[in-house]
């Protein structure tokens, strides 16, 4: 089945942002260029005049490329962005070219969509931004048509015509410069960086994900993963006041950093062959007797997804933020018999202000989170490091300073 992608869509079909941000328009653009050794040799750090980005293919390569500069049409603003995150999901795209049955690589895909930025140019009409002032991105931009359930319903995160920023075929954020639709950037306070923009959006996942839960003061957590997306729930829990909160994770080193996150987060470490069942018992344990009637699942590996509804006491509830294979199993019979539910987020609405609220109070630090930085030129050699686990990277930054 040939799934419609936004660049095999008839033009007529398109919404705004789908033809505004058609990829083609990069692509083929005689300023385009996937760059060689000579070329990377050539550049010059922070060069303004090249509009450098990082992008993956369908052949699995990641690279620098080229892509002409645009300046901001009517609602826009045309961004220089200084802080991206790399995401699991970037890796994914990489690395296996695909997430789920519809996101999948085809073409030259620019990667990042967890950015932050500063404004160089207003489009016509914008009056709530100006030159100058610092914005996080938020990458998804739905088409906020009446016509359009998920966007006349505020569940805009379900829009069938989002523009993804990353996910393909749209190209991501992590450029030099960037053109945004003005509506769908939030202005930072002064005390919140560009690297804590950034990762508002890794936060803003989290957020949803503990909203939609419905966790509250109290309630017994396990977090399942301690990446990036694990470590910013097992902030979020913290602040939230969920208590205990056990996280588990395959390398010592992971969970070393969230004991350093949080003192009082209780570990538990998946050996290899090691049965869901049995590192569940390791995760009622350290509960302490405290049932968990919640597990934040951020890894979507099959093992973890069972190993959390294990864990669950009586109408407990899985809630799985992870991506990973298409078919899973589940023990159904153990969901049945003790109404467990499961629940799944996909990606968030409704989330930044308040992320970068949590983080501008304090009640949220998510600088620690940053252990690697590299500078756009070298954005390749960052993908290297955020994908190998031997490099005990947590978050891996770009930085155009
Ligand atoms: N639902 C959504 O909208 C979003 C989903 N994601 C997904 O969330 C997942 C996590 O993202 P990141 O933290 O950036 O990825 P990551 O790959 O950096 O972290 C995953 C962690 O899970 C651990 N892990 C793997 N198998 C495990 C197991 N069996 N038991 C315990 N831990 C295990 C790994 O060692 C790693 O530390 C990824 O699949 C990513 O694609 C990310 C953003 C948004
Ligand atoms: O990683 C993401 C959001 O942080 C992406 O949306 C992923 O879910 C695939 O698009
Ligand atoms: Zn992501
Ligand atoms: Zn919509």
């Amino acid at each position: 089945m040939v799934v419609a992608s936004a660049t095999t869509l008839p033009v007529q079909n398109k919404t705004h942002y789908e033809s505004r941000f058609d990829p083609l328009k990069v692509l083929q653009h005689p300023d385009f260029k996937v760059l060689d050794e000579q070329d990377l040799s050539q550049l010059k750090q922070g060069d303004d005049s090249v509009n450098l980005a990082c992008a993956y293919n369908e052949k699995h390569e990641v690279h620098m490329i080229r892509k002409p500069h645009a300046e901001p049409g009517p609602g826009e603003v045309k961004l220089r962005v200084r802080a991206t995150g790399i995401c699991g999901s970037d890796v994914h795209f990489w690395k296996h070219g695909q997430i789920g049955p519809t996101m999948i690589v085809t073409d030259e895909c620019g990667a990042g969509h967890e950015s932050a930025g500063e404004v160089v140019a207003v489009g016509e009409g914008v009056t709530r931004l100006q030159v100058g002032d610092r914005v996080a991105i938020e990458a998804g931009v739905p088409c906020s048509r009446a016509d359009c359930g998920a966007c006349a319903s505020g569940r805009y995160n379900a829009c069938p015509n989002v523009v993804f920023f990353s996910t393909p075929p749209y190209h991501g954020t992590l450029t030099r410069y960037h053109v945004h639709p003005s509506e769908w950037v939030h202005k930072l306070p002064d005390n919140v960086s560009y690297e804590e923009g950034s990762l508002c959006e890794p936060l803003a996942v989290a957020l949803a994900g503990i909203d939609r839960a419905g966790i509250r003061l109290g309630d017994g957590v396990v977090i399942a993963g301690a990446g990036p997306i694990g470590l910013v729930s097992l902030l979020a829990a913290k602040a939230l006041g969920a208590t205990p909160i056990i996280i588990t994770d395959l390398f010592q080193s992971r969970l070393d950093f969230a004991k350093t996150l949080h003192p009082g987060v209780q570990t538990v470490l998946v050996e290899r062959g090691q049965t869901a069942e049995e590192v569940a018992v390791k995760i009622r344990e350290a509960a302490g007797g405290v049932d968990l009637k919640f597990a934040l699942e951020c890894t979507g590996v099959e093992s973890s997804i069972r190993t959390c509804i294990f864990s669950m006491a009586f109408g407990g509830k899985v809630f799985v933020i992870g991506v990973g294979k298409a078919e899973q199993n589940i023990p159904f019979m153990i969901c049945s018999a003790n109404e467990i539910d499961i629940q799944f987020q996909y990606r968030y609405c409704h989330q930044y202000p308040k992320a970068i609220r949590l983080v501008a109070a304090g009640l949220i630090d998510l600088k620690p989170l940053v252990t690697h930085r590299f500078p756009l030129e070298k954005a390749v050699e960052a993908f290297h490091v955020a994908a190998d686990p031997t490099q005990g990277a947590i978050k891996v930054q770009i930085v155009d300073a």
